[in-house]
């Protein structure tokens, strides 16, 4: 449990790793009472039995790292079964990747995973768990980037300038905890994109946002505690004391009626806005918008701001990074602006984003699929119906077999590769076959971070759009570098669950290079 140690930064933090290991006892309990795996099915790689599973279950919660990868070292091209929050879910190797981006949504469903970690049906209704409204909004997010880009440009030195201010100052440097205040930055980006001024800067708006997704997480926590056919009747029981999205549904009441009183073409082009515009103006649900709104700005988030903090804490454990990629975008914006067709040219900087997200992925799993009938693969091994089916990413991302020095971290990796292929003749014909395949934004089947296939995550060309000009705007305007306590090594991330988290409490020290 050392990886604990000095990690949590507060009190919810502690409550919540408290209330683990007492539903990892109740998992373990539920997942006992599950009939043991067939001859074929996966092989287990702990112990199943009663009462042994239940080391397995509190190592799946905090050495899950350890545990999966020991398994994907076990079966590198086979499969095996390890607990999981009261299940034991499929771990498959990469060699079935296209077996399972493939299958069709009704033998192997994406969306019914999504519902069942994020209790979306009760929590929000079919908008989104049945009509998949939120991937139409983020189609027309990507579609608006180049609108978009500018107010970002606009926010982010009020947001870096809002969250460096609130550190200490230290011998002419600011000291800030580096995961809170790329949370902070990135939070206020998000915002500016999805609902836009003034409500971005508004920290009543900000607190009742942050307020909602962490009453809806614990609610989600609970009601995946009980089976699938007692659910609505405990969400009802709860509903009476109180309902998700209480926080903020008044403010976003308010601000659909100002919304509503203008003319379409007048309203402001975000997300708010179009979540508004796909429901009965006469009747605009207001809970159901904050419904739709919460989740699309949680899986935002999250996943953003847990990947630019990894990105971060590479950049000052690898200071000599620090010159190289200043040098790269001061040349790319040449006495100007960092533009967006500016940020496509920064090709170390892509390559250097992408290699601290291979290094430092933030699930260990990805490709999550719900068996809805028993799945047979085509090495013979059967998933039961309503079982979980998952693929190594992590470990996948540190195989020599895919990557030459795994453990080593090669910031020019990828961008050293593909300049070697374009100016290689003889793998000019591969080149064309795969345009940009390793630039950040691009899913392959080696590198997993944004899912892969169909489902690959539909906000990556926005989550990269915010990260590359967030990094470059940073290196432009910044000094940075580790407090000299952490004796220049990276700090250590918290691995809990499945999750990588960046450091909690990390410092990082950051001086304005205008002074
Ligand atoms: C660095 C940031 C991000 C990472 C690493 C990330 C990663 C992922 C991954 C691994 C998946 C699952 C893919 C699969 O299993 O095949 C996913 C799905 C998804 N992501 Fe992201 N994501 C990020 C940012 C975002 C942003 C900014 C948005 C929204 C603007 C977003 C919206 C979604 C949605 C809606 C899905 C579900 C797609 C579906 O229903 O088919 N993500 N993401």
């Amino acid at each position: 449990m050392d990886n604990l140690q000095g990690l949590v930064s507060s009190p919810t933090e502690l409550a919540v790793i408290a209330i683990v290991p007492l539903t990892t006892i109740y998992y373990w309990y539920r997942a006992s009472s599950q009939k043991g795996a067939q001859n074929d099915e996966a092989p287990y790689l702990v112990s199943a039995s009663w009462p042994l599973s239940l080391i397995g279950h509190v190592r799946s919660v905090f050495w899950n790292n350890n545990m999966t990868q020991k398994g994907y070292e076990q079966y590198r091209d086979g499969m095996f079964k390890m607990p999981f929050f009261g299940q034991w879910i499929t771990v498959a190797s990469s060699k079935y990747i296209e077996e399972i981006i493939h299958a069709p949504e009704s033998s192997l469903s994406f969306r019914q995973n999504l519902n069942d970690q994020l209790q979306l049906e009760l929590l929000v209704g079919p908008a989104i768990s049945k009509d998949q409204i939120h991937l139409t909004l983020i189609r027309i997010l990507n579609r608006n980037l180049d609108e978009i880009y500018p107010e970002l440009c606009e926010e982010v030195p009020f947001a870096v300038t809002e969250e460096v201010a609130k550190g200490k100052e230290i011998d002419g440097w600011t000291s800030v905890p580096a995961y809170k205040t790329v949370n902070g930055i990135v939070a206020t980006l998000n915002h500016r994109a999805f609902v836009g001024l003034p409500e971005c800067r508004d920290t009543q708006w900000k607190a009742a946002m942050a307020k909602d997704a962490q009453s809806v997480a614990l609610r989600t926590w609970l009601l995946r505690l009980f089976p699938e056919s007692k659910k609505p009747t405990m969400n009802s029981f709860l509903n009476r004391f109180s309902k998700p999205f209480d926080a903020s549904v008044g403010i976003v009441s308010r601000i659909i009626n100002e919304r509503l009183n203008l003319p379409e073409e007048e309203r402001s082009n975000d997300l708010l806005s179009w979540i508004i515009t796909r429901m009965p103006e006469h009747d605009p649900d207001a809970r159901l918008i904050c419904g739709i709104f919460q989740l699309i700005t949680s899986v935002a988030q999250e996943t953003t701001a847990m990947t630019f903090a990894h990105a971060l804490f590479h950049l000052v454990a690898h200071p000599e990074c620090i010159e190289i990629l200043r040098e790269e975008i001061v040349e790319t914006i040449d006495g100007g602006e960092i533009t967006r067709e500016s940020l496509d040219e920064m090709h170390k900087l892509d390559s250097f984003l992408r290699e601290t997200q291979r290094m430092s992925t933030i699930g260990n799993f990805t490709l999550g699929r719900t068996a809805l009938h028993d799945f047979t693969f085509s090495n013979g091994v059967r998933v039961p119906a309503g079982e979980l089916i998952q693929v190594a990413a992590a470990p996948m991302h540190m195989d020599a077999a895919y990557y030459p020095d795994p453990l080593e971290f090669k910031p020019w990796r990828y961008s050293e590769q593909a300049q070697k292929e374009a100016s290689d003749g003889a793998s000019k014909e591969a080149t064309k076959k795969a345009p940009g395949e390793y630039d950040m934004v691009v899913p392959t089947a080696t590198n997993l971070s944004w899912g892969l296939g169909r489902h690959a995550c539909p906000g990556r060309w926005y989550a990269v759009m915010i990260m590359k000009h967030l990094m470059a705007y940073l290196i432009l305007n910044y000094d940075m570098k580790l407090p000299e306590s952490a004796k220049g090594k990276r700090p250590v991330d918290l691995c809990f669950a499945s999750v990588r988290i960046p450091n909690t409490t990390a410092t990082i020290l950051f001086k304005s290079r205008k002074q």
